[in-house]
């Protein structure tokens, strides 16, 4: 099994902490994604459970195994670097076998496992190659290439695909989830590309600051983001967000400069009269008299839709419009948004407010509605 355990890991340099105690449970096989901005400790943590950083406080497992004083190579985990770190003086087919050499793997079986990891890859032709003479995509499989050679019980990837182009990113990103799905090894991969989270994870962990904001599917940080800040970093563009004033007898939220919104109070019960951060995605907003008016600012051509910026109480908002009307800088803009497309978060922490969910049943009131309907025997 090659389950990974993080419990409390900290993290400083000198009197600097700049991973704040983080926990973390990754399943075999799981396909995990740290997603954060750049400097929040993402290369850290992982670097960590590489073994190639010293943890400063807390312990990590892998397979079952605290592994906080194993060497790097004792941990069998494999690393895939940005910067590929091959060696340019060896062809290809050396570069991938040279971890077999180094474990005194025979010649005959090591140049056989070359030949099948080079044929998953796609790289056959290109064994005798060597490193400057490839593409980056190219690069980027042989260093794929070494790490899986060592059938390891983890793969590390540290933002493998940032030095690509745009379409070679997506190929790649294709490619790296296929594998999985042949291999299912446990997969940790650090990025800063919210997309490339979405598309290649199991479960995201987006982190902020040395934190870990939120663990969940790409579903669920999309659909039901923790905090504030989970709510802006995910999604194209980040959820909308703004600051009004609760007002749970009426079901509205008002905005700074008196206009009103209205809200499910009976979804949010502990939202009480204050302020609070509104959430809404840009996909949620129709341009039609409703929720609030504003005044468009410029747009953005996606080119099957737009994504459309308005100021709105002094904030700005994007809307996210099908269709091929034009708009004028200034021009009235009236944004509708459904009370159940809104996500309240608290104004200070930033945190989500409990939510009720929809049609499920109240605790306790099942049981008395079964028992309603159970004849009373005199
Ligand atoms: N060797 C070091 N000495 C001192 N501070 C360091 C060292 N390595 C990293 N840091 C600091 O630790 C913090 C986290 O760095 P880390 O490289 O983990 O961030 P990251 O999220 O991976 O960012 P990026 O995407 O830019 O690589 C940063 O503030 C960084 O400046």
């Amino acid at each position: 099994m090659s389950e990974i355990t993080l419990r409390n890991v900290r993290k400083s340099y000198g009197k600097n902490e700049v991973v704040h105690g983080v926990d973390l449970d990754i399943a075999t096989g799981e396909f995990i994604v740290i997603l954060g901005p750049s400097g929040c400790g993402k290369s850290t943590l992982l670097r960590m459970v590489a073994g190639l950083e010293a943890i400063t406080t807390g312990e990590i497992e892998i397979g079952g195994r605290v592994v906080n004083r194993l060497e790097p190579r004792e941990r069998g985990c494999a690393m895939v670097f940005q910067n590929y770190a091959l060696y340019p003086h060896m062809t290809v087919a050396k570069n991938i076998g040279y971890s077999l050499k180094i474990a005194g793997i025979p010649r005959a079986e090591r140049d056989k496992r070359v030949q099948e990891v080079a044929k998953a890859l796609g790289l056959e032709e290109f064994l005798e190659r060597r490193p400057a003479q490839l593409s980056g995509g190219q690069r980027q499989r042989v260093a794929m290439g070494r790490a899986m050679i060592r059938a390891p019980k983890v793969f590390l990837y540290d933002e493998p695909l940032s030095n690509l182009d745009a379409r070679l990113r997506v190929a790649m990103r294709v490619e790296i989830r296929k594998l999985h799905q042949r291999l299912s090894t446990t997969t940790l991969f650090v990025t800063h590309d919210q997309v490339e989270a979405m598309t290649l994870a199991d479960r995201i962990v987006v982190m902020n600051k040395g934190v870990v904001e939120q663990v969940g599917t790409p579903a669920e940080v999309y659909q039901k983001p923790q905090t504030t800040y989970v709510a802006g970093f995910i999604g194209t563009p980040g959820m909308n967000l703004i600051d009004v004033t609760a007002d749970p007898d009426k079901g509205v939220l008002v905005l700074s400069d008196g206009q009103q919104i209205a809200y499910d109070c009976a979804q949010w019960p502990d939202v009480g009269y204050g302020p609070v951060t509104a959430g809404f995605r840009a996909q949620a907003v129709r341009l039609e008299p409703g929720c609030i008016s504003g005044k468009f600012d410029f747009s953005e051509e996606l080119g099957s839709a737009k994504l459309v910026h308005g100021t709105f109480a002094g904030t700005a908002l994007i809307a996210h419009v099908a269709g091929a009307r034009t708009f004028t800088p200034g021009e009235p803009l009236c944004f509708a948004v459904d009370a159940t497309d809104i996500h309240l978060f608290d104004a200070d922490s930033g945190r989500r407010f409990n939510e009720r969910v929809r049609d499920a049943p109240i605790p306790g009131r099942k049981a008395e509605a079964i028992d309603a309907l159970i004849p009373k025997v005199a």
